[in-house]
């Protein structure tokens, strides 16, 4: 009796080979950052994260030249995976910030709603390759093979076996010197750092836009290139 299985969500990861020579200089980054953010905005029990304390342009500070490299090349490398012509598409990193998961602290699910990919790089990680810092858990809110919405939620018994068919999250351990790739919509979250160490990563949210002088059609799928807008009040 076979069963097809269609449409996945494509996570990419890659560990990065001269991940520890750069550790210490990206986890000092990090936690400067952190001392020098604003005011703590965040509950207690959620991480610290640069993008809600004013730490979210780490794409242009010297300290990340390296990680804002090596996302530039995995970035393009996953793009050609999905089969996307790179000469008519112009990337750009919007955004990206240091977040830093302390005792009994995680991130609660997310989107990131005004990137296109995101990124996610561990500097590093306390028992690195297990879950005990914390997982990054991808939601699945389509739930294509939920024939009765709402089976699986809580408070139900119904689905007795959890498997690959009907499965709702999927799981990434933190691996130091690990980047992983994966669309911006798709929700997810960290589960709870349990040790006492700090779990530090750096995200990066990265924007597609069309190259200029591409063919007209395609600026109703991609943003047209940035250099074209024009400010409110911008006219000279
Ligand atoms: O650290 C991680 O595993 C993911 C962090 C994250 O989702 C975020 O910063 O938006
Ligand atoms: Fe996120």
């Amino acid at each position: 009796m076979p069963i097809d299985t269609w449409f996945p969500l494509a996570v990419y990861y890659e560990d990065l080979p001269d991940a520890t020579a750069h550790k210490k200089q990206l986890m000092d980054a990090a936690l400067q950052l952190e001392k020098d953010g604003y005011e703590r905005r965040a509950f207690p029990e959620m991480a610290w994260t640069g993008d809600l304390h004013g730490a979210e342009r780490i794409h242009t500070d010297p300290r990340f030249t390296w990680i804002v490299g090596q996302v530039e090349s995995h970035v393009q490398g996953y793009l050609k995976g999905l089969g996307l012509d790179l000469n008519q598409i112009a990337l750009y990193i919007q955004r990206a910030w240091p977040v830093i998961s302390r005792y009994q602290q995680e991130v609660g699910s997310h989107c990131h709603n005004t990137s296109h990919i995101s990124a996610v790089y561990y500097v590093s990680v306390p028992n690195s390759g297990s879950d005990e810092a914390g997982s990054l858990v991808f939601f699945d809110d389509m739930r294509p093979n939920e024939v009765s919405p709402g089976l699986g939620s809580e408070n139900t018994n119904i689905i007795v076996e959890w498997n690959a068919l009907n499965q709702d999250q999927a799981m990434y351990v933190p691996v130091e010197g690990r980047l992983i790739l994966f669309p911006s919509k798709q929700r997810h979250g960290v589960t709870m750092n349990h040790t006492e160490g700090e779990r530090i990563s750096l995200s990066f949210d990265i924007v597609l836009a069309a190259k200029p002088g591409s063919a007209a059609g395609s600026y109703e799928f991609l943003l047209p290139p940035p250099e074209q807008w024009q400010r409110f009040g911008g006219r000279s």
